[in-house]
């Protein structure tokens, strides 16, 4: 059995992850498979739009928006968007208008992984983005083959950043959200592709391989993780072994003859849904910070003035033209004290004598007046990372994992919701040390779980719920409690629970495990 759906029905099972963004999290939505198996599709929509068509990009943009204006009364939101494409290992901005050039991936303790030099364009409505992402796929590598005659030559991702301030206790929220649409896997004899296309897909290759290696050494929890392998692992680096939230969807093609490809992208699937994520947390500034932060400036500002009040009596000192007016009180004969003779200096500037003022406040009084727990408790931002990577959480026992497995018919290419598995993650997750961009990340042993998705023509999802976000995916995790270990929805969405956040195995289609644990996409 299975029932066809849309890419309207597909939205709605995101969009809890999708609504997180405007709480502080960040968010990656990535779509995975062989070539021309449709994640072009899922993620922006069919060559010629329509509203029925709009691939998720578009609709998690417009959410966004949609709840930025229901929220506007104690709300304030910026949200901007870059476009980048991963062509030929060379990260390039879909949304420069001139040459196109090479940029830099950055890690940096405040912003994470980023693409800093890419155009950030502010939008504020959906015709912002639809007129964005028009140009964004103008400017990508698309080609045709022999397999898709709109092959993407690379992998695109659009980046949401979101900025909001609670109007009433002045916190601001920070999420940032990655839709990622990967260039499709292709074997070369099948694609026939040759010169610049065969050079271009071994590229694609080589960094599915080196997503692979990563999310292989992820979920063996290896102490290594190699994702400087490329361009594209360094890029998801936050979202595959971070305390993102993130879900992937999987596709293969129902075609008989790519049987081969459909199968290991289900293994790929299998060892994603293996993956354990970090706790998602919110990048939160709390009034408390903001305090914090001011007081530093002012600090800053004090030192700054005294610095350079020394620096103007250092140079009154060494300045000849006010020698004249240092007057060295030579002692009185009467006064007997040879000491005191050389001590006694006074300064003076422009003829007036000069006292060195003392600052309202010492710094080292204000350091020790502040409260040392308000810096890593009050602050889930920067100062956390201040934490040893070996403290961050386990997900607490109601952690769930949730897999939702869509299916694409070959025939009218529809979809077909197979199943689904989520993650539900605590809040209180911590920022894993950060390194420079030059160093492979090394794995917290303790980091909690990711959850996937797969879709027949299939999509896998791995994500982290926030407990604040009621998502339709999240289940308790006390098998025990549940009726079915597999609940089954009327249009055939199976829901696979795991415990602590756990996935044993990916279920079927029908929600049953085949023998040696392969997902059923049954039909
Ligand atoms: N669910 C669907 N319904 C209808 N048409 C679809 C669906 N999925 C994909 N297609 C069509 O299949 C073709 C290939 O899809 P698409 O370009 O999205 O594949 P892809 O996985 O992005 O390929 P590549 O990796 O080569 O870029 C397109 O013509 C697309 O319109």
């Amino acid at each position: 059995m299975h029932t066809f759906i849309t890419s309207a029905e597909i939205f709605v099972d995101m969009q809890p992850l999708v609504r997180s963004v405007l709480d502080g999290y960040n968010i990656c939505i990535f779509a995975y498979g062989q070539t021309g198996s449709g994640k072009t599709f899922t993620m922006s929509g069919p060559k010629i739009l329509t509203e029925e068509g709009l691939g998720v990009n578009y609709r998690a943009l417009n959410d966004l928006f949609d709840i930025q204006a229901q929220r506007r009364d104690t709300f304030c939101y910026e949200i901007s968007v870059q476009m980048m494409e991963i062509y030929n290992e060379q990260v390039r901005d879909l949304l420069h208008s001139g040459p196109n050039k090479k940029l830099e991936i950055r890690n940096s303790s405040q912003n994470g992984i980023a693409v800093p030099d890419a155009n950030r364009v502010p939008v504020a409505s959906t015709s912002d983005v639809v007129d964005l992402m028009n140009l964004g796929q103008k400017n990508r590598a698309v080609c045709s083959t022999a397999m898709n005659d709109r092959s993407s030559r690379s992998h695109s991702c659009v980046t949401v950043h979101v900025q909001g301030q609670d109007l009433t206790s002045g916190t601001v929220l920070r999420g940032c959200m990655h839709l990622v649409d990967l260039a499709g896997s292709e074997r070369v004899d099948k694609s026939e592709v040759v010169g610049d296309r065969l050079k271009e897909a071994q590229h694609i290759n080589k960094s599915l391989a080196a997503l692979g290696d990563v999310i292989a050494s992820l979920a063996q929890k290896s102490a290594h993780v190699p994702y400087r392998n490329s361009k594209l692992t360094q890029l998801l680096q936050d979202s595959l072994g971070g305390q993102a939230k993130t879900l992937m969807f999987v596709h293969i093609a129902p075609e008989p003859d790519a049987i081969g490809e459909s199968i290991s992208t289900l293994k790929f699937a299998e060892r994603v849904a293996t993956v354990e994520l970090g706790a998602a947390k919110t990048n939160k500034e709390g009034g408390e910070v903001k305090e914090l932060k001011e007081q530093i400036a002012c600090l800053r500002a004090a030192l700054a003035s005294k610095d350079g009040e020394n620096e103007s009596i250092r140079s009154t000192h060494s300045s000849p033209d006010i020698l004249k007016d240092i007057r060295i009180s030579h002692a009185s004969p009467e006064s007997g004290h040879p000491g005191e003779e050389a001590g006694c200096l006074e300064v003076r500037s422009n003829g007036t004598p000069t006292r060195q003022t003392k600052p309202n406040f010492e710094l080292s009084d204000m350091l020790v007046e502040s409260d040392p727990s308000l810096w890593l408790d009050g602050c889930n931002g920067d100062n956390t990372r201040l934490r040893s990577i070996n403290s961050l959480p386990e997900l607490g026992p109601d952690a769930t994992h949730d897999l939702a497995l869509y299916q694409r018919s070959s025939l009218d290419q529809q979809w077909s919701r197979a199943g689904s598995i989520a993650t539900e993650d605590s809040d209180e997750g911590e920022f894993e040390t950060t390194c420079s961009s030059e160093q492979d990340s090394v794995r917290p042993a303790s980091a909690p779980e990711a959850s996937v998705t797969a879709n027949g023509g299939a999509s896998v999802a791995k994500k982290a719920q926030p407990k604040s976000v009621k998502s339709t995916d999240i289940r308790g995790t006390n098998p025990a409690k549940r009726t079915s270990p597999l609940p089954k929805k009327a249009n055939g969405t199976a829901h696979i629970p795991i415990k602590n956040g756990k996935q044993s195995t990916l279920g079927g289609v029908d929600g049953k495990k085949t023998p040696n644990g392969k997902v059923n996409t049954k039909k």
